[in-house]
């Protein structure tokens, strides 16, 4: 029996369509509670340090308000590890930031940024946060996600949901291996970007990947089917694929 394979529901565009006029509504945590009562096991929400979307009151209302876990993505700044702190939340999720990027472009460099990141990790970890590093399926990054102490590491999908054929095999293969030596060294692997009703399936059978955390796809479908319907029909694909 594999383990439970959990969802982790990013509401982070939900916040992009209330920011697009600045009103109150829709509220990220609204679509927070909804999501966790359809069945999501915990939720995502990036504090971008140009807050596009998610808030520092958006995050504090979470912290105050959820019934799951909080997973807080974060770049690897100062201020960024001060609101961390303060917060406490579950878990805290370290990604590399642009601020020209549309989004995410790629996984965090833990190998080239080894001693920014290592006090990082280990005030997080001492504050009660399981900390985890949002890297690309490569060795080099595991490794130092082990020499760092990352309890959890989140493999980056963005590559294979943007590829088709025989590159998306390749690139699977990829994320396989790399879930497969992460947990080897002890690593608990989550993966995450980009991912879909047509492309989850071959991610989530991966029996090494215990959460998938997935967003802007569950938030666009929300809008024809409802946030409720499509994290129950993302669950159940989840549950299939194991
Ligand atoms: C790290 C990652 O892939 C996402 O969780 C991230 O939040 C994407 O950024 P946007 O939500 O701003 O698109
Ligand atoms: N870390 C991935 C995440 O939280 C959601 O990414 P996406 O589904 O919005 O691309």
């Amino acid at each position: 029996m594999t383990d439970v394979l959990r969802l982790g529901v990013n509401i982070d565009h939900v916040a992009t369509v209330r920011n697009a006029r600045g009103s109150g509504y829709p509220d990220p945590v609204r679509a927070a509670l909804l999501a966790a009562q359809a069945g999501a096991d915990g939720i995502t929400a990036h504090l971008r340090e140009d807050r596009r979307h998610i808030t520092d009151d958006d995050i504090a209302r979470l912290v105050a308000e959820l019934t799951v876990p909080l997973n807080l993505e974060m770049a690897a700044t100062d201020e960024m590890l001060g609101i961390a702190l303060r917060h406490r939340p579950h878990a805290v999720c370290i990604v590399p930031e642009k601020r020209e990027e549309r989004t995410t472009e790629g996984g965090l460099d833990a190998a080239g940024r080894f001693d920014l990141l290592a006090p990082m990790v280990e005030r997080l970890a001492a504050n009660g946060s399981r900390v985890s590093l949002f890297i690309e399926p490569e060795a080099r990054q595991i490794d130092a996600a082990v020499r760092l102490g990352a309890p959890v590491v989140e493999l980056h999908t963005g590559l294979y949901c943007e590829l088709a054929g025989e590159a998306q095999v390749a690139e699977l293969r990829r994320i396989a291996d790399a879930a497969a030596l992460a947990a080897k060294n002890g690593i608990e692997v989550h993966a995450g970007h980009g991912l879909t009703f047509d492309n989850v399936t071959p991610i989530a059978a991966i029996p090494q990947v215990r959460e998938l955390n997935i967003g802007h796809f569950l938030i666009g479908e929300a809008i024809f089917d409802g946030l409720g319907a499509v994290v129950q029909r993302m669950r159940a694909l989840m549950d299939e694929a194991r």
